[in-house]
Order: structure tokens, then C-alpha cells, then sequence
């Protein structure tokens, strides 16, 4: 036995079995691509996708899936996650393996996790990140963090972007004397970013305000979750957003800004993209489904679970980034999976401040969002498909190998029953911590089998992964968000020099 099995997870050591690679088709299926939908057989060889079309016929050795009545869709790919991170003096308790297997056990067959620089190194960071990524049973992708300034920190990215399959860089604009930036490394970390062709995220807070938010807390005594709430109001995380936006119309480059949780910071989105501004919005599942009455419960251990950055906000914030990520205004739902057992989250038993950060959802996004928003008729499963898998390859500049269920993509596929429902509790989940956030959530529409690199990792609610299976997969820079960017640049720099008429008085 080992934690693996205890958590109800086999792994194989060998490539046999029903975890191996295999010739498989799945049959009669309604097939869901975020450009269409239709109802035909998927044929899946040497783990890529070999045909989609009706009536394919096969021999005695291929295993046979009937999908008639379900739903065929691209694997998820969770943009946003933090696995083996340390965090306050602490580790998560997910890491690469148990995160991914967790992952795969809820529909999720690739993510993009946040390298953390060791010592300001990004190398050395990689390094760190590689390692931890060793055991990986299904595909992964880094995003780099960026905490300081200087001319190596300048090279070393240009080594990510060009030698290391990284193409997007992200800047914390919160937690103070820790990894939070200014706004000189901003428009530092911007223009490079756009020179290399690499996608510039912010983690939106006013880092100054939220210290000075949560001082005002302490001075008056409230020390519990709650004061989490209150020290970092929407308020601050509307003026970060609105400033990253502007400082990255400023360099005219595009931005991603991640886990936006609530109204005010959406809003300020919409209103840099309805001005033609290249800004991507990334809702995560707390945000969409949880309201911040957790926080104020009068158990510690039940509201510290709850604590994570930005807040999860007030009810009515949930339904309006649903509206908002149905009506386009956001384009991809992510985790910022992060999750951590209630014994680390008591650290911060007497002072809010000292409990760590973060949530779960790498296993639970899939089946909250179908949901959320397809079960509830805000979302068709075409747009399912595309805010929970096909955005995020466009984006990462990894489509159609990924995100997609086409001749030649990766052969990650799940297959979801609409009449099937699905009941979320700690008991039963397969990720490490000993709480749920989303504890006693139920739902309709329910993930029967995940298909990761041509194997049938989880079937009958049974788990099987391979330890070294998963795959790194490198991004390449100048994703379709920099089309034309040079162009516009052209006629920036041209009107620049139009020249000036001036009159003798
Ligand atoms: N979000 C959070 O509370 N923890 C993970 C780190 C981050 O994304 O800010
Ligand atoms: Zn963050
Ligand atoms: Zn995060």
C-alpha cells in the first residue's frame, strides 16, 4: 500500500492494461469542438486522435466505448494551477502527482502551473519546478513568475521564452514584501514580455491598500477569516486591474489577468475590451460558485478553507461573472488550485494573515462548470468546451494538438452523461487535502471516462495512472494575440512623427 492507493488511485509499473496506450473507439457519440458539434465515432491511435467520422469500423483488438447519449469533449485544460508550491512557510498538500491524478479523476487532462523563481533565478526555478514535475501523469505547461528587476532576470526570460517552451510571464501586484512588484517592473516586465511574444498575466490587487487593509483589521480586532474579507475590499482589486490594463495599453501589449473575482474588476475587462484593448479575463470556479459566506462561518477550520486571494466575494459577484464569462466578457475558467490541509490553514488560528492561501478545484472545474452554466441554460456545450479547454490552447498557442477533437490532436477526451449527476465531499475526492470547499455540492452532468495520451485513466469511477506518463509541453511565443500587433505599432510610431505645422507669431 502507499498514499496513492489509500487515496484510491492505482498506478501501473508496467505499460499494460487499462492504462496503457491503446487502440480505442469511441462510438456514437455527440462530439463536442468549440466550432461545432455532431454526433460520429472518434477513432484514437498511439495516443493522438486518427479519424472523427460515422461508421468506423475496426478490429477484434481495439477497445470499444459506446458514448450514445453523452457528450465526446476535449479534455479540460485548467490554465491556473499551483501544485507542490511552497506558501507561507509551508508546501501544498497536492503535489504533481496526486494534483494531476485528482485532475484526471474530474475530466482535466492538462494544466499550467506557476514556476516560482528560486532566489530571483528563473533557472533555478525551472530546475526546482522540473523536478517537481518528475512523477507528472498527465500533460503539463509552466507559466513563469516574475519578482524583481535586472539584466538577468531580462536574459533569463528571453532563455524561457526561446529554449524552454515557455511563452507567459505572470507579475503579482499583491502580497507585499513577498513576491508583489511595482509598477516600474510592470512596464519593465511589459515591453519585454511583448518583444519576446509572450503573454504578460497580473495577479490584480493593490498590494499597498491590502497591508493597509489588513493593519485596520488587526487595530480593531478581528483576527478570524472574516478579516480576510474585509482587509481587501473589490475595490483594490478593480484599481489593479484597471492599472494593469492601463500600463498594458500604455506598451500595447496583451495581458491576461487571472482568477478575477469579482464585478468591479470583470467590468473594468469589459470596458478595455469593448474599447478594442487585447485583454484576456480569467474567472476560477470559486469565484463562479462560491459566495464569501464561508469566510464569516463561526468555525475556524470551516471559514480558514475559504481563504484564498482575491477573496471570494459577496453574493451576486458569482452570477455576474457567469453572465460575463457566457457572454464572452471572459474568455476561460481556471482553478488557481492550491490546496492545503486544515491543519496548515491553523497556522492562522489567531491572526488571519497567517493562514496560507488557496483553494481546491483541479478536480471538482469541469463538472461545477457544466453545471453552472450549461445544465443551467447560460452556456451551450460547444462554449463549454471552448471557456474550459479550446481558449486556453489558443491562448498558450497550443491548439488544435490540444484543446480540440480533431484528426491529429492529442487523444485527450472525455466522455460526459448529461442524466448522470455527480456529489463533491472530501471522503470521496481523490486530491490530498482533508477538506473540500465545494463539500456537499451536487449537480447534474457527470465525467464517466477521461481519456489522457490514449490511455483510459479513470472509467467506472475506477483511477488508473502511470507515474512519468504526463508530458511537458512546450509553448511556443507570438500566439494569435499578437497578430497585428506589429501593425499597430507601425501606425502608433508613424502618427508620432507627422509633422507639426507651426506659425510665426
Ligand atoms: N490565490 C491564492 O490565494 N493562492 C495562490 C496564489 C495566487 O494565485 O495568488
Ligand atoms: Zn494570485
Ligand atoms: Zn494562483
Amino acid at each position: 500500500t502507499n498514499q496513492f492507493c489509500e487515496a484510491g488511485i492505482k498506478y501501473e509499473e508496467s505499460g499494460c492494461g487499462l492504462s496503457s496506450s491503446s487502440k480505442i473507439l469511441i462510438t456514437g457519440g455527440t462530439v463536442v469542438n468549440a466550432h461545432q458539434q455532431v454526433i460520429a465515432d472518434v477513432y484514437i491511435e498511439e495516443g493522438v486522435v486518427a479519424a472523427v467520422k460515422s461508421n468506423i469500423k475496426v478490429d477484434d483488438d481495439v477497445i470499444v466505448l459506446d458514448a450514445t447519449g453523452k457528450f465526446v469533449m476535449p479534455g479540460g485544460i485548467d490554465p491556473h494551477t499551483h501544485l507542490g508550491m511552497d506558501v507561507l512557510n509551508t508546501t501544498t498538500v497536492d503535489d504533481f502527482f496526486t494534483g494531476q491524478a485528482a485532475a484526471l479523476a474530474g475530466g482535466t487532462t492538462m494544466h499550467i502551473d506557476f514556476v516560482i523563481p528560486v532566489n530571483g533565478s528563473l533557472s533555478a526555478g525551472l530546475k526546482a519546478y522540473q523536478k517537481k514535475a518528475e512523477d507528472s501523469c498527465m500533460d503539463y505547461g509552466f507559466h513563469m513568475v516574475i519578482t524583481k528587476w535586472n539584466e538577468d532576470v531580462s536574459r533569463e526570460m528571453e532563455i524561457m521564452v526561446k529554449e524552454n517552451g515557455i511563452n507567459s510571464f505572470k507579475f503579482f501586484m499583491a502580497y507585499k514584501g513577498a513576491l508583489m512588484i511595482n509598477d516600474e517592473l510592470l512596464l519593465e516586465g511589459f515591453k519585454k514580455c511583448k518583444s519576446l511574444g509572450a503573454l504578460a498575466m497580473i495577479h490584480a490587487e493593490n498590494g499597498d491598500a491590502v497591508f493597509e487593509g489588513q493593519k485596520r483589521m488587526i487595530e480593531l480586532g478581528i483576527t478570524g477569516p472574516e478579516g480576510h474579507d474585509l482587509s481587501r475590499p473589490a475595490v483594490l482589486e478593480a484599481e489593479a486591474t484597471g492599472r494593469g490594463i492601463r500600463l498594458a495599453s500604455f506598451s500595447n501589449t496583451p495581458l491576461y489577468v487571472v482568477h478575477v473575482m469579482s464585478r468591479d474588476a470583470m467590468e473594468e475587462i469589459a470596458k478595455a475590451r469593448r474599447s478594442g484593448q487585447r485583454v484576456i479575463g480569467e474567472p476560477i470556479v470559486s469565484g463562479l460558485v462560491l459566495n464569501n459566506s464561508g469566510l464569516w462561518d463561526p468555525d475556524f477550520t470551516t471559514a480558514a478553507k475559504f481563504v484564498m486571494s482575491p477573496p471570494i466575494r459577496a453574493a451576486g459577484h458569482d452570477k455576474a461573472l457567469q453572465a460575463a464569462l457566457s457572454a464572452g466578457v471572459l474568455q476561460l475558467v481556471g482553478t488557481d488550485h492550491c490546496s492545503l490541509n486544515s491543519t496548515q490553514k491553523a497556522f492562522g488560528i489567531n491572526d488571519f494573515r497567517k493562514i496560507p492561501n488557496g483553494v481546491n478545484g483541479i478536480e471538482e472545474r469541469m463538472h461545477l462548470v457544466w453545471d453552472a452554466m450549461v445544465e443551467s441554460g447560460q452556456m451551450s456545450p460547444s462554449d463549454y468546451v471552448r471557456v474550459t479547454s479550446t481558449e486556453c490552447a489558443r491562448i498558450f498557442n497550443i491548439y488544435p494538438k490540444k484543446g480540440a477533437i480533431l484528426a491529429g490532436s492529442d487523444a485527450d477526451i472525455i466522455i460526459l452523461n448529461p442524466n448522470s449527476s455527480f456529489k463533491i465531499t472530501a471522503k470521496s475526492h481523490h486530491t490530498n487535502s482533508d477538506t473540500n470547499v465545494y463539500e456537499g455540492f451536487t449537480g447534474k452532468g457527470k465525467v464517466e471516462v477521461t481519456i489522457a495520451g490514449g490511455r483510459i485513466v479513470w472509467a467506472n469511477g475506477e483511477l488508473k495512472v502511470v507515474p512519468g506518463s504526463g508530458k511537458y509541453i512546450r509553448m511556443p511565443p507570438f500566439g494569435y494575440l499578437f497578430d497585428g500587433l506589429d501593425r499597430a505599432d507601425a501606425n502608433y510610431l508613424s502618427s508620432l512623427r507627422a509633422p507639426v505645422k507651426r506659425f510665426k507669431s
